[in-house]
């Protein structure tokens, strides 16, 4: 595809709807057995080909920085640069973004000379154990593939995304056994073994309705990591699995888990506080996604998800952003067009 193309597409965020730690690697890793669902909460990303062998990317908040941080709590400024580390709503957009990782990552595999020019607009909090770096990379690596027309070249394009970070292939297309793209996905070794959930048929994921809350307080996957106490007894995903297949819906929220919500409760006491004022509010189960902070919870339907965001809202806003998510597929469809 020449460069006068550029294709548009919308990566979700995910949640850990359970997750164990079963054993440490000699690597620095760790064996997790997890399920993770991706929600509507969603990135805008752009990219397209440049004849300057580069990778750049411009980035910022949606609607803008100081929406977020008045939501927040956090101090609004007169001229944003989210290019300043020191900002609480730092976005890098150098090789330490995980877009920028990922372009390069697929020039150097393809040995493209060309270069991409990327766009990004956040709605994912970073550092909230949303995954939302991660899937910004997939979908970056989704985008350059239909630029360049290798998207079926599945398994380099998983072993491209696997070599930016664990969580990345769950965000690559995966469909289901009926044709479907997936909604929910089990992964195991350090993350990067990814396989599509089949869900009962009379599962509507559409109809399972999450009220995210994110404190302000990023935390950090690696640091969290390493504070944890392997289980001696680890629990299998196995029923959760099973509860999901079956369309027992008491039975997997009765089952959800997450282990390292207890380390992160530990390093931010603001966690505990927060799990609290959900469980409170109403919800049906509540808890950590990914390694924190951002915390969850199960709404029986969408009136009741709705009343509770209003009662949530008045009470921890500002200070905690608040959304209501649904299940959508793990990998958004991309829009090309003329640029
Ligand atoms: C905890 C989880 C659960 O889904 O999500 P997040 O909280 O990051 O969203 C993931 O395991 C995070 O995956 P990801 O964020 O891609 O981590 P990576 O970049 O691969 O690794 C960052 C660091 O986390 C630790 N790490 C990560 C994955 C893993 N299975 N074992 C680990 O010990 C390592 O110290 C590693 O250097
Ligand atoms: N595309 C990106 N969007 C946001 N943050 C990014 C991105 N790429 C790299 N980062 C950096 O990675 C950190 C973790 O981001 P993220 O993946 O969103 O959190 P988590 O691993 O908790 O899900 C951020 O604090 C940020 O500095």
């Amino acid at each position: 595809m020449s460069e006068n193309f550029v294709v548009h597409t919308r990566p979700p965020a995910k949640l850990n709807l359970f997750l164990e730690i079963p054993a440490k690697r000699d690597d620095g890793y760790h064996e997790i057995d997890t399920v993770m669902a991706a929600i509507d909460l969603c990135d805008e990303l752009q990219v397209q080909r440049t004849d300057d062998p580069t990778v750049s990317l411009q980035a910022n908040w949606l609607p803008s920085r100081n929406e977020i941080a008045r939501e927040l709590g956090l101090p609004t400024t007169e001229s944003p640069s989210l290019a300043d580390p020191e900002d609480a709503l730092f976005i890098p957009t150098d090789e330490r973004n995980l877009v920028v990782k990922a372009l390069q990552a697929f020039r150097q595999h393809f040995g493209i000379a060309s270069g991409f020019q990327a766009r990004l607009g956040k709605r994912i909090p970073a550092g909230a154990g949303m995954g939302g770096a991660s899937s910004d990379a997939a979908h970056a690596i989704s985008c350059a593939a239909q630029l360049h027309q290798v998207t079926h070249h599945h398994q380099e394009l998983h072993q491209i995304a696997a070599s930016i970070g664990s969580d990345v292939p769950f965000f690559l297309p995966m469909s289901c056994e009926n044709g479907q793209q997936a909604c929910m996905g089990w992964a195991t070794g350090r993350g990067e073994k990814v396989a599509p959930l089949a869900i009962s048929s009379d599962f509507d994921p559409s109809e399972t309705y999450l009220l995210i809350a994110y404190p302000p307080i990023p935390l950090s996957t690696a640091k969290v990591y390493s504070a944890l106490r392997i289980p001696k007894d680890p629990v299998s995903s196995a029923k959760f699995r099973q509860a999901l297949q079956s369309n027992n819906r008491e039975q997997w929220e009765s089952s959800m888990m997450n282990r390292l919500s207890e380390v992160a409760e530990e390093i931010t006491p603001q966690v505990k506080d927060l799990l609290k004022s959900l469980w409170k509010s109403g919800l049906e189960t509540c808890q950590l996604t990914g390694s924190g902070s951002a915390c969850f919870g199960v709404a029986s339907n969408f009136e009741n998800a709705s009343r509770i965001l209003n009662a949530l809202q008045s009470d921890l806003t500002p200070g905690v952003l608040l959304r209501l998510a649904r299940i959508t597929p793990t990998a958004a469809p991309i829009r090309t067009e003329r640029s």
